[in-house]
């Protein structure tokens, strides 16, 4: 991989389009993409890990995190919380590396406007048949929570263009490709 530049990669896109499938894939090829790891107040699933999928804390332990600065950005979604803790970002960034962050539509926005260099990259279907497939697929939500998610990816969808860059996740090792591309692109210059 051409060494990658020191910036801040947004990746969003709704629930089940593949975010975590073409990220692992990006990873397998090369480990050393820092993918920030979120805060959330979710449940495990089946095979999750403490501290490589997410940091699984509690309300009061998420409310500490909001209280004392520690999120980069947050949001509630599908009736949990998720947030970005801020100093691993920081540090990576402060050591001129690149940083991931796998993260929904109200936290890109956060991120977008407190760090406007980030690049925001939106993760596409090819079709709502093949969200909703994939998402049923998977089959760690039941069939109340897929269409709760469902519903936000509607809105997630519509929201599109306020990305930098689209990406049809059609084929994983092809969005993968571009996913590489664009983490090792040098950021555009500036006015
Ligand atoms: N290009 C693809 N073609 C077919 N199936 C895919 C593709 N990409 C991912 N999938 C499958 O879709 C399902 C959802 O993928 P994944 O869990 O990566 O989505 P996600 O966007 O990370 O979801 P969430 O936001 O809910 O965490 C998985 O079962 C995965 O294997
Ligand atoms: N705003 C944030 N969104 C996040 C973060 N970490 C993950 N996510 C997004 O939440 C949904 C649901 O995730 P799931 O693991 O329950 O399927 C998905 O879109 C994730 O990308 C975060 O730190 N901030």
């Amino acid at each position: 991989m051409a060494r990658p530049h020191a910036r801040l990669t947004v990746l969003s896109g709704p629930s089940g389009v593949g975010k975590g499938t073409v990220v692992a894939e990006v990873r397998r090829r090369h480990p050393e993409v820092w993918v920030s790891v979120s805060a959330t107040t979710r449940k495990p699933r089946p095979g999750e890990v403490d501290g490589e999928h997410y940091w699984f804390v509690d309300d009061a332990f998420f409310d500490d995190l909001i209280a004392k600065g520690g999120l980069l950005e947050w949001a509630e979604y599908a009736g949990n919380r998720y947030g970005t803790p801020k100093d691993p970002v920081d540090e990576q960034l402060r050591a001129g590396s690149p940083a991931l962050l796998e993260i929904e539509l109200q936290g890109a926005r956060q991120v977008r406007e407190r760090a406007p260099e980030a690049q925001l990259v939106f993760l596409a279907p090819p079709s709502w048949a093949a969200l909703v497939s994939r998402l049923a697929g998977r089959g760690t939500e039941h069939p109340e929570v897929q269409e709760r998610r469902l519903a936000l990816a509607q809105a997630e969808l519509d929201a599109a263009g306020e990305f930098d860059v689209v990406v049809v996740n059609d084929d994983v090792a092809r969005a993968a490709d571009e996913l590489v591309r664009l983490l090792t692109a040098p950021p555009p210059a500036g006015p």
